[in-house]
């Protein structure tokens, strides 16, 4: 069994040791570009504490700072009496230790989107991946692919984008790239077919080659877009048709400039997908990084983790959320 990055205590599927891609050195020089990436971000809301006082003022520049952020009217309402709580109780005297305890705020809200996404269960494990128009599908797949055949699994790709040749040819340019890697990558594509029999197509050879994973690339669509949220809901009932087990995982990709309508996405894509998980791109370079904690909070009705996060648009710019590390890095 494979399980992408790092292995953690919530884990569900018993599984062998995972193969880490991602040595502690390597998270580090991830962690400094999230953290560059966030400064747009987390500037904002860090000037709060330069200050002498924890006063009113304080906590109105910070409801300022957080809805700028984008962390949106109800995440940051919780997020300020969660703090004033939290100063309350620890007898803070000085704006900097007000920052440290919003630190441990947000990563408590954040901490129950931090789950592992385990490969191994199924043989195929099939992944269908949705989003709007560029969130950064194919890349975050093509990422994915990557570290999975790093890890030795073998992965079969659906181009399930059958009317637009670019689509099709930018998977296919990922599956060269991680043809490199020590699992093996192939690809099911027919141009201008039925989205939904190219995702039959892919989930039957995944079964029929035993394959370890089969990544289902979907076009990108709006959620107002009702015919083509209808079509990728058809794309679900087939590959179910395939293998009645699957799709072991639905992933929304979500653009993080997407900011307060990201909640509408996901929303919409999980009344007509059911979703498992989110995966959240374009971090770096982002001044929008605090809607997930609005996610966050959107998440205790309906828990969704983030599975991985994206910090830019090479292969290995792609790694595991960590509620402390997003925290440490949004008010750096
Ligand atoms: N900076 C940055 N760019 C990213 C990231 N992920 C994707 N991109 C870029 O975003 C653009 C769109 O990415 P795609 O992967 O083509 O998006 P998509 O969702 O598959 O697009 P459609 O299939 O057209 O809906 C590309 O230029 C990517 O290089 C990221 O984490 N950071």
């Amino acid at each position: 069994m494979f399980s992408i990055f790092r292995s953690k205590s919530t884990t569900e599927v018993p599984q062998q040791p995972a193969n880490p891609v991602s040595p502690p050195q390597a998270r580090e020089g991830w962690l400094g570009k999230l953290r560059a990436g966030l400064r747009k971000t987390g500037s904002g809301i860090a000037t709060v504490f330069t200050g002498t006082r924890i006063d009113d003022a304080l906590y109105e520049q910070l409801e300022e700072a957080l809805l700028m952020a984008d962390a949106g009217v109800k995440a940051t309402q919780y997020l300020l009496d969660d703090l004033k709580h939290r100063v309350k109780e620890s007898k803070a005297t000085d704006p900097a230790a007000v920052k440290a305890l919003l630190v441990d705020a947000l990563t408590e809200l954040l901490a129950p989107l931090e789950q592992t996404l385990n490969v191994g269960a199924h043989k195929p494990t099939v992944i269908m991946v949705a989003g709007v128009n560029g969130a950064g599908k194919t890349t975050s797949i093509g990422k994915l692919t990557h570290h999975l055949a790093e890890a030795g699994a073998s992965v079969l790709l659906a181009a399930a984008d059958t009317f637009r040749a670019a689509a099709r040819e930018q998977l296919m340019v990922w599956a060269d790239r991680n043809r490199q890697g020590t699992g093996s990558v192939d690809i099911v594509h027919q141009a201008g077919g039925d989205p939904a029999s190219v995702c039959f197509d892919a989930v039957s050879a995944g079964k029929a080659r035993g394959k370890d994973v089969v990544l289902v690339d979907t076009a990108g669509r709006l959620p107002t877009q009702l015919h083509l949220m209808e079509e990728i809901k058809k794309i679900k009932r087939v590959v179910q048709k395939a293998d009645e087990t699957a799709p072991h995982e639905v992933l929304l990709v979500i653009d993080g400039n997407t900011g307060q309508n990201a909640l509408t996405q996901v929303k919409a894509f999980d009344e007509a997908l059911g979703l498992t998980g989110l995966i959240v791109t374009k971090l770096d370079g982002t001044a929008k990084g605090g809607v997930l904690a609005a996610i966050a909070l959107l998440s205790r009705e309906r828990p969704l983790p983030v599975y991985f996060i994206g910090v830019g648009e090479q292969l290995d710019e792609l790694e595991t959320f960590e509620a402390r590390e997003f925290a440490q890095a949004l008010l750096s």
